[in-house]
């Protein structure tokens, strides 16, 4: 169970954003909307332990996130969350297998190759292992992303925007492929989107106003 209690945030004494209670069961699917600025990419920040707010309490599965020091948060984000931002953030100098090696390493967990065969299998990119990221198209390196995002099998999965820069076929496409994942894991899903595209797929929903 993920929960936010009383959180509040403001960036340099501006604005001050309330964010309403919320409580995630395990293996829910959400999606977060919000339009521009209403502070869905603060509340993603906050929900993943990059952003300690000014107010209030962020739980997942009976740990205070923003009670751990920096090194367990370190450690606690690579093992329990994944990440998929709106462009993949890979390491240009580095094959598409070694980027998830480098994940489970980030996490302190043991190199596992057969763990990274099977998520690139999964992915229907198992043939670009070995290939480097500049090699790949948009789509396949979209792929690479929810990969590494999975790879350590994280209780909690997060995309932001993953779908405004695809076209609607893509978009459904990327859609499918982080549900499924997130069955296969039995992760809780969170999508952040202004993209009422995807709006129809979910039944939880939480709006930022
Ligand atoms: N680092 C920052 N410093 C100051 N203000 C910020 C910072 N980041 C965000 N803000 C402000 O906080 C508010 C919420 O921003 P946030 O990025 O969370 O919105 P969003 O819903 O994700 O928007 P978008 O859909 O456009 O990405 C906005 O008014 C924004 O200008």
């Amino acid at each position: 169970m993920i929960s936010i209690k009383s959180v509040s945030h403001s960036y340099n004494n501006a604005h001050r954003i309330a964010f309403k209670d919320w409580e995630i069961n395990n293996g829910e699917q959400w999606l977060l909307l919000g339009e521009s600025g209403s502070g869905k990419t603060t509340l993603l920040h906050v929900l993943t332990g990059i952003l300690k707010p000014a107010a209030g309490e962020v739980n997942i599965d009976g740990t205070s996130v923003y009670a751990l020091n920096s090194r367990e948060l370190d450690q606690f984000r690579g093992r329990n969350i994944g990440i998929i931002f709106q462009r993949p953030h890979l390491i240009k100098s580095l094959t598409i297998a070694e980027n998830l090696i480098m994940a489970q390493s980030f996490a302190r967990l043991p190199e596992d190759h057969q763990r990274v065969n099977e998520v690139l299998e999964s992915l229907g990119i198992a043939a670009k292992k070995n290939a480097y990221p500049n090699e790949l198209s948009q789509g396949q390196l979209q792929r690479v992303s929810i990969a590494r995002a999975v790879i350590n099998k994280p209780a909690l999965l997060i995309a932001d925007e993953p779908t405004s820069s695809l076209d609607d076929k893509n978009a459904l496409a990327v859609l499918d492929l982080l549900m499924q994942q997130s069955g296969l894991n039995q992760a809780t899903l969170i999508v952040a989107t202004h993209d009422k595209r995807v709006k129809d797929a979910f039944t939880n929903t939480y709006e930022l106003k």
